[in-house]
């Protein structure tokens, strides 16, 4: 097999999906998980303003209405994170209009994130721009886990095929979830549910950017990475591409492997390595 194909088996992805089947799918996925244990009563996401954590929130949403029906008493708790103020806002409202979630929260996570800024730095570490950016990360995915605690919930998380296949997210920040719905999927595959799903255009279509660093504020993903997300979601529906984009996301993908692991031990080390 060549590392194409290995990547393509790994990350689940299909060259071609149905938006409809495809919602479809993730939305029983999601019902299924929350009867199986009992005691769940939430799912918990933050929603940036952005593609996917529209998309994923929508799903969930969309999962707990139709529990519901069925007779439950479900939540899909849906929380802003900004850090001071967010320059999309309106985005972020907009997704929420669309979304149109049992519960709305915002915990603005600046504080926190400045008072560890602070502490690391009396401790004699002081964190770059970037390193930064990854506390905040971090700062989310603690906020999402105590909202889940409070409320007999799982945190929902974002990642998918486009992402994982070049661990572009912050390991036990935006990494750390209790479940994936939208894995499997590609950039242009979430974009076109979320078309199918009504979802307005300005949306579906805005710039990626994770929106981490100070020094470069909604850096887009694709600047960061040095390749585009087309290139990356044909790679993944197993199409041609360039030598150079073959070569920058095949480089990505090794390097970030320990990502898309659990802890490395003495047994898994051989994997890592190969
Ligand atoms: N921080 C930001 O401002 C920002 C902005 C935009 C995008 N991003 C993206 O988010 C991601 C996060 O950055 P990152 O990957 O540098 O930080 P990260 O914290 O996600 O991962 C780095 C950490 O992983 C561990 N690690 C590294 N190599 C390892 C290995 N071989 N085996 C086991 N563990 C290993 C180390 O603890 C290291 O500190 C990047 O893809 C980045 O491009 C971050
Ligand atoms: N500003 C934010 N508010 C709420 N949730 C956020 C915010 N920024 C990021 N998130 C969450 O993290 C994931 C990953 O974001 P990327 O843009 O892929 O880095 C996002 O889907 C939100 O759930
Ligand atoms: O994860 P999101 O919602 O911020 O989407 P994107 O990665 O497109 O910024
Ligand atoms: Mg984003």
């Amino acid at each position: 097999m060549t590392l194409q194909e290995t990547i393509i088996q790994e990350l689940h992805v299909k060259p071609e999906i149905n938006p409809e089947q495809e919602s479809r799918a993730i939305i029983d996925f999601l019902k299924t998980y929350m009867k199986q244990y009992g005691f769940l009563k939430s799912m918990v996401l933050g929603i940036s303003g952005g593609q996917d954590s529209t998309l994923a929130g929508k799903l969930a949403q969309l999962a707990v209405n139709e529990l519901n029906e069925e007779g439950g008493d479900y939540s899909f708790i849906a929380v802003r994170l900004p850090h001071g103020v967010q320059k999309d806002e309106q985005d972020c409202q907009d997704a929420l209009d669309f979304i149109g979630a049992s519960q709305e929260l915002t915990v603005n996570i600046k504080a926190s994130v400045d008072e560890s800024v602070k502490a690391l730095k009396e401790a004699g570490i002081e964190l770059t721009d970037f390193q930064k950016g990854n506390e905040k990360a971090r700062e989310r995915m603690k906020v999402q886990y105590s909202i889940a605690a409070a409320n007999s919930g799982i945190v929902l998380g974002t990642d998918h095929a486009a992402e994982s296949i070049t661990g572009f997210y912050t390991k036990y920040g935006d990494g750390g979830a209790d479940v994936l719905p939208l894995f499997g999927l590609n950039k242009r595959q979430g974009r076109a549910i979320l078309k199918q799903l009504g979802c307005p255009e300005h949306l579906y279509n805005k710039q990626p950017t994770a929106d981490l660093e100070e020094d470069k504020p909604q850096l887009p993903d694709e600047v960061a990475l040095g390749v585009t997300y087309e290139a990356i979601d044909d790679y993944l529906e197993g199409k041609e591409v360039t030598s150079e984009a073959r070569e920058t996301i095949e480089k990505h993908y090794l390097k970030t492997q320990h990502k898309r692991m659990m802890p490395i031990s003495r047994y898994s080390f051989d994997e890592l390595i190969k």
